[in-house]
């Protein structure tokens, strides 16, 4: 039998749902299965902007669902995804009502094809209209309060595009040739949707890809001056490429080859070196000391959500208790290694407070608290010391991912 025309692209965007809302994988790696049947670039495009626009407007798209059905669907019905994505090409890709039901219901062949036709058609009778901006999920605002709001508002489009330059010195050079802003030394933002790799400078590798907030870790460690750092979960490797540049001896350890290959890549691309170590940081024990450790620890990412709007729907108390676990492991074994006089910066890319300054107590170090004078201009620590960025920061700017950052000496 012959599909309808972008079939295989709605069938593939119902899998990638499936799989990130039911069995808790990533967008991503949810892609990389549900893709494998799909030749043409321009479907395999429209498959992934669709299972990511219902992410990012699950909670709205559920709202109107519920608002036009008597019996309410179950979360896990095909028919309620089904009809996520028929408003998802009305109401975000601007798809003629006509259009969406006609390729949208043989995603139900067999199935209850008039209660989808049934909602659908009587939402777009009502003229239904997305907010402004997401709303949260319920469990999202029990965690994050009174910001819930702003930040997941914040969430109606993707982020810009930030690059990190290799040579501060050349800011102002780079921010021209590629019409950006600079917030910071070192750093271009540039509109989203930007093809990276035929701006210039990406080939001579004087250029990475790393938002703004997470350039601000390896920032906090300052200038190197050939000392040595560890950096400690290092791959991919856009922080282990800021503190070489940096003039930091670097050693950078991971336990994923898989990542560390794309490390190596990155290390090859900008010309800049380092260590290169694959260890489980639980178990290895260092030969040398280090002046200063960078402990990116694994997290939940939930700052990242502008990007990955999935993150929201996946990730719940039980993985925030199991990272929250393996961190204050990280963490203890980190600042056992640091000798008298050393660094040690913490980070991650959470919006957790167990991920962020729920890890501050137990570290038996003297906290190094971070000024706002070290940070890009508009960005303040709290009154402890202790950064916490979002993406309602700099708003007229483009915002920023969600990062929690703490310093110690010893
Ligand atoms: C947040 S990512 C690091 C991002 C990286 N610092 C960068 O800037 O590109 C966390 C990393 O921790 C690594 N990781 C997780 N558990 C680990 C462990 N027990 N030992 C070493 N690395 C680990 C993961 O493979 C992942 O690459």
């Amino acid at each position: 039998m012959v599909d309808t025309p972008g079939l295989p692209a709605r069938r593939a965007a119902l899998r990638m749902m499936d799989a990130v809302l039911h069995r808790g994988e990533t967008l991503e790696q949810a892609e990389r299965a549900a893709l494998r049947s799909i030749n043409g670039p321009a479907d395999r495009a429209l498959a992934r902007a669709i299972a990511a626009e219902v992410m990012r407007w699950l909670v709205d798209l559920d709202a109107m669902i519920d608002s036009a059905t008597r019996n309410r669907l179950s979360d896990d019905a095909k028919a309620r995804s089904v009809i996520r994505l028929m408003l998802v090409q009305w109401l975000r890709f601007g798809t003629p009502p006509h259009a969406v039901i006609a390729t949208a219901l043989p995603l139900l062949t067999g199935g209850p094809r008039r209660l989808a036709h049934g909602v659908f058609s009587t939402l777009a009778k009502r003229e239904v209209k997305l907010p402004e901006g997401p709303t949260p999920s319920d469990a999202v605002m029990v965690r994050w309060g009174e910001k819930a709001d702003s930040i997941v508002g914040a969430l109606a489009e993707p982020p810009p595009l930030d690059l990190a330059l290799k040579d501060h010195a050349e800011t102002e050079k780079w921010t021209a040739e590629l019409g950006g802003q600079s917030l910071a030394p070192g750093h271009v933002r540039l509109p989203r949707g930007t093809p990276i790799d035929e701006l210039p400078g990406f080939e001579e590798g004087a250029w990475w890809v790393q938002d703004l907030a997470a350039t601000l870790p390896a920032r906090l460690l300052g200038a190197g001056e050939g000392k040595r750092v560890l950096d400690l979960c290092a791959a991919p490797g856009g922080k282990t490429l800021q503190l070489a540049a940096a003039g930091w001896q670097v050693t950078a350890l991971d336990i994923s080859e898989r990542r560390l290959e794309l490390l190596r890549n990155n290390l090859d691309r900008t010309g800049l070196a380092a260590e290169i170590i694959t260890a489980d940081a639980l178990t290895w024990e260092p030969a040398k000391q280090f002046d200063a450790i960078l402990l990116d620890a694994p997290c939940t990412a939930t700052g990242t959500c502008r990007r990955h709007p999935d993150v929201l729907h996946r990730i719940g108390p039980r993985q925030i208790g199991e990272m929250a676990e393996l961190q204050a492991k990280l963490l203890a074994r980190a600042a056992s290694w640091l000798p008298e006089g050393g660094t040690l910066v913490y980070a991650v890319c959470s919006l957790e407070e167990e991920e962020g300054r729920g890890q501050t107590g137990a570290v038996p170090l003297t906290q190094a608290p971070i000024t706002a004078a070290e940070l890009p201009a508009g960005l303040q620590p709290d009154a402890a010391g202790w950064l916490n960025t979002d993406p309602t920061m700099l708003p007229e700017a483009g915002g920023m991912d969600g990062f929690f950052i703490g310093r110690w000496t010893k």
